[in-house]
């Protein structure tokens, strides 16, 4: 498309995927009554200016999904660099590999040595994917302290991704949260497709809800609903988490967005404004998955999502980041990072948009 700036490329592709794709965007249930006045909310509660959290938890998923589908193969070395830069930027979880077939993910057969490579800083966390018990336990032997299963909310996606049904999957991720409780290891649970399937299209809020609370009674702390093709819009997001926020506690909610139609912040702006809710401030946390990297439907044209800390002492109306620690100090490093990926390694324009909330 020549010279068209890459927001717009967005904006006409997404046209495009209306009119083909018809059960996007489609007609919801009315909106919810406005919230009540003040003087009628219980005492501990509030809604934040404009509804938005004063915590947000950043899972950086670069490492796992932004490389998984990279075509060639990114050097373990380089990979192991690139979580010990991230850790230096006050990231409180990095998602380090998956422990998958590498028949199924070659991109992601060098997990062990990556997983015994990287620095372990103090105060960050490093899940892994982990599909199974054979994943589990291959990723406990390499020093895994932190796993996450992943289901879906689509059948047909569940069989392509992991082979199994739903249901199956649940009963390997069962066992799989039964080991990690036994040994103290938290789990978190991903529901993938959760605003729309790439094989069945439409997926109904109700089946997000169902899976989200099957993972989250079974023991995952978190459920991080992903919106695997992005193809959310912030209607069906709205729609989607008032489903899933009737069966779990908001607090264990995330969101991981992918821009593939350059929606991803819009998504992530209406998850983090939850209509209607009431929060009880500093107890609430909604965390948010912010990818980075071409990755399943990514056009690959467009620069993905960093969402950096806004600089400044934490202040009623701005989003607050309490815990990445010194936000300017993050900023630089993850500026350094996106050179030393995009002109060093990839040698394209490929991974970063700096992006500051500020409220
Ligand atoms: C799940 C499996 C392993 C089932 O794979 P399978 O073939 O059905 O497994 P199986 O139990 O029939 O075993 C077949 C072979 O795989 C081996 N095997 C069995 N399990 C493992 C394991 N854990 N690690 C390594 N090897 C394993 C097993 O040992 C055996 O080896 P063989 O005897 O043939 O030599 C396979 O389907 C697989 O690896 N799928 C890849 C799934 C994947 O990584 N997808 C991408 C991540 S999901 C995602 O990106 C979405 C997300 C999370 O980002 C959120 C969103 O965006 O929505």
């Amino acid at each position: 498309m020549g010279n068209v700036p890459s927001a717009l490329k967005h904006c006409l592709s997404y046209q495009h995927l209306l009119k083909e794709q018809l059960w996007i965007g489609e007609a919801g249930p009315p909106p919810p009554p406005p919230p009540p006045p003040a003087a009628l909310r219980q005492p501990g509660q509030e809604l934040l200016a404009r509804g938005f959290p004063e915590f947000v938890k950043i899972v950086e998923v670069g490492p796992r999904d932004g490389l998984q589908n990279e075509k060639t193969i990114v050097p373990t070395e380089v990979k192991i660099e690139l979580i010990d830069r991230l850790s230096k930027t006050g990231l409180p979880v990095i998602e380090v590999t998956s422990f998958v077939s590498s028949k199924w993910v070659p991109q992601m057969a060098d997990h062990t040595e990556v997983m015994r490579g990287i620095e372990q800083y103090p105060g960050v966390r490093y899940p892994v994917l982990t599909p199974n018990l054979h994943g589990f336990y291959s990723a406990i032997a390499a020093g895994a302290t932190e796993v996450s299963v992943f289901g879906a909310a689509s059948e047909s996606f569940s069989k392509i991704n992991i082979n199994c049904s739903i249901e199956e999957s649940m009963e390997r991720f069962e066992d799989v949260v039964k080991s990690a409780r036994s040994m103290g290891i938290p789990v978190r649970g991903y529901v993938s497709c959760a605003l729309g399937c790439p094989y069945e299209g439409n997926i109904s809020p109700a089946k997000v809800a169902e899976v989200s609370k099957r993972l989250y009674s079974m023991g995952c702390y978190e459920i991080s609903l992903g919106d695997t093709i992005g193809v959310g819009t912030p209607g069906s997001m709205r729609r989607m988490l008032e489903s899933v926020m009737m069966e779990i506690p908001v607090s264990a909610i995330a969101v991981h967005c992918h821009d593939t139609y350059g929606q991803a912040l819009a998504n992530i702006l209406t998850a983090m404004q939850p209509t209607g809710m009431k929060i009880i401030r500093r107890c609430h946390s909604f965390s948010l998955t912010i990818l980075r990297g071409a990755s399943s439907g990514d056009t690959g044209e467009g620069p993905s999502l960093l969402l950096l800390p806004t600089s400044g002492t934490p202040s009623p109306g701005k989003l607050a980041w309490p815990h990445l620690g010194c936000p300017s100090a993050s900023k630089d490093i993850s500026l350094q990072i996106n050179d030393w990926l995009t002109k060093g390694i990839f040698k394209r324009d490929y991974f970063i948009l700096l992006f500051h909330l500020s409220f």
